[in-house]
């Protein structure tokens, strides 16, 4: 329980100050990590090396706030082509073991998805440029701006030498983008001893759905990752020389793929929706309430036309309803040129985003079949392997928990309104592992703008969050507020930071 006006243990202003002062320094540190190509997504030795520098750096800058730094050997990721490589450590670390404190638990990642100037940057995706107070840069919004928010808000504390008002501990991985790959273990390993006095699990990974109104997530779609291999033989073919006797591995793929989903964006394998939860009219309200103007999303994200005209349509289908996604073709001829090839072999990828109550490996078996009975239709003499990549649940909490009500009011705080109650469409692999096997809860602060352009070309974080009202005045940040009940006695720790970086203009 708390009491509804509880003033902050220290005094916050002195902290606001320091990180006003020193925010230039944040947004220079933020360009160092930025500055690390700490891409997970391409299984290369090059960039695994990067990602151990980048765990390495954080681990430092933690050890130098006065944290205990424990970087935990992940062993190594085999590759379907038989390669093996590095996994980067995940730090653990801890500030504070004060029993009469609430301990909060803070996860972030520093891993990034794959970026290259060519790909249409206007500006080097690793060297972070700062533009009308925008930070560009790859991972400047997902996840390092964030992850480095949280560090500089304890590290403005300990500057001061001010008591924080919680034990911190952080945990950060590097191979988010992969699928938090062999994160599991770790978290099994775990749950009694590093997570041990956790009270609270704070994730800041992702974007307010607005330009205005901040806001906190409560639920994320799981994630179940498909590759389709068809082959014919390893080497591709002279299509002069063998186009009209072959059956081509590339239109049986392209067949399969297109058996997918329907103009519409009805998933087409037989069953998928059976699980999904019912809707009630209660929930259609919570999604009425929402800020999103349809016409600035539309010309934020540059898309002409969605599929759904009606903002509790969209939000509906980002959230609650599975989606389907195409991603490529490995294999394929993707050049510019005209080349006369026919690929022997290629991996068609995609996934379907799962939403409560999917089940990952019944919604394995529904694909697989489907793929099977569309596949022996053809009478190819191809061969084909489905296999899932990728199995990440669908997650989503209770925000009747207390640290919920700890972020509605840390919110309000800062920004004076209450924020939107959302879900994300996307999926962190971590939350629901903290959720099935950590037994702790978790709450969803984000700290990115619904323009951030994540996992896109130009991604990048304001440097000011602009609360509307303060127009053009430097804007109060929420950085990191929690609630402890740590005793049966109410202990409410409500704390406030400012930050560089976070929220939206
Ligand atoms: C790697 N991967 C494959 N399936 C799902 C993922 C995670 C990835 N996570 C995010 O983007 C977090 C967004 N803040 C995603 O949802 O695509
Ligand atoms: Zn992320
Ligand atoms: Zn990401």
């Amino acid at each position: 329980m708390f009491s509804s006006s509880s003033p902050p243990p220290v005094p916050l202003e002195k902290v606001f100050q320091y990180i006003d002062l020193h925010q230039d320094e944040f947004v220079q540190m933020l360009k160092e990590w930025v500055a690390i190509e700490s891409d997970s997504v391409q299984p290369v030795p090059h960039f695994r090396q990067e990602l151990s520098r980048m765990m390495a750096v954080a681990a430092d800058t933690l050890q130098r706030l006065g944290a205990h730094v424990a970087s935990v050997d992940m062993g190594s990721q085999q590759l379907p082509d038989g390669q093996s490589l590095p996994i980067p450590p995940v730090i653990l670390a801890e500030l504070g073991n004060d029993p009469t404190k609430a301990t909060v638990c803070f996860y972030g990642h520093l891993d990034v998805q794959p970026a290259d100037r060519a790909d249409g940057w206007l500006t080097d995706p690793y060297m972070l440029t700062e533009v009308d107070g925008k930070l560009y840069g790859r991972g400047a919004t997902d996840n390092k701006g964030p992850v480095l928010a949280w560090i500089n808000a304890v590290s403005a504390f300990r500057a001061l030498e001010q008591d924080l008002p919680v034990n911190v501990k952080f945990i950060i991985e590097g191979m988010e983008e992969a699928g938090s790959v062999a994160l599991e273990e770790l978290m099994e390993k775990e749950k009694d001893r590093f997570f041990s006095g956790v009270d609270c699990v704070v994730i800041s990974d992702n974007l307010w759905i607005s330009k205005r109104k901040p806001a906190v997530t409560y639920g994320t779609r799981g994630n179940s990752y498909f590759t389709v291999e068809v082959k014919c033989r390893d080497q591709d073919f002279h299509s002069g020389t063998f186009g009209g006797i072959l059956h081509e591995p590339m239109a049986d793929l392209v067949a399969l793929l297109g058996s997918l989903v329907d103009p519409s964006g009805h998933i087409l394998v037989p069953g998928i929706y059976d699980e999904v939860a019912p809707l009630t009219e209660e929930e259609v309200n919570t999604y009425k309430a929402i800020d999103l103007d349809l016409e600035e999303y539309r010309n934020s994200s540059q898309v002409a036309t969605f599929l759904f005209d009606t903002k509790e349509e969209i939000l509906m289908h980002l959230w609650r309803y599975p989606s389907l996604s195409i991603h490529g073709i490995e294999g394929a001829f993707d050049e510019p040129g005209a080349k006369t090839v026919i690929p022997g072999r290629v991996i068609g990828k995609f996934s379907i985003r799962l939403v409560p109550h999917m089940n990952v490996s019944v919604v394995e078996k529904q694909v697989t079949q489907h793929l099977e009975d569309v596949f022996s239709k053809r009478n190819s003499s191809n061969k084909m392997v489905v296999s899932m990549a990728l199995g990440l649940h669908p997650w989503i909490a209770n925000i009747n928990n207390t640290q919920y009500i700890a972020a509605k009011r840390a919110i309000r705080t800062v920004f004076g309104t209450d924020p939107d109650m959302i879900r994300d469409g996307s999926t962190i692999p971590i939350t629901k592992m903290f959720q099935d096997i950590v037994h702790k809860s978790v709450v969803m602060i984000p700290l990115g703008a619904v323009d951030d352009g994540e996992h896109s070309q130009n991604e990048k974080i304001n440097r000011m969050t602009t609360n509307e009202n303060k127009a053009e005045d430097i804007c109060i940040q929420l950085f990191h507020h929690s609630v402890g009940t740590r005793d049966t006695s109410l202990k409410a720790c409500c704390t406030t930071f400012k930050m560089t970086g976070a929220g939206s203009q």
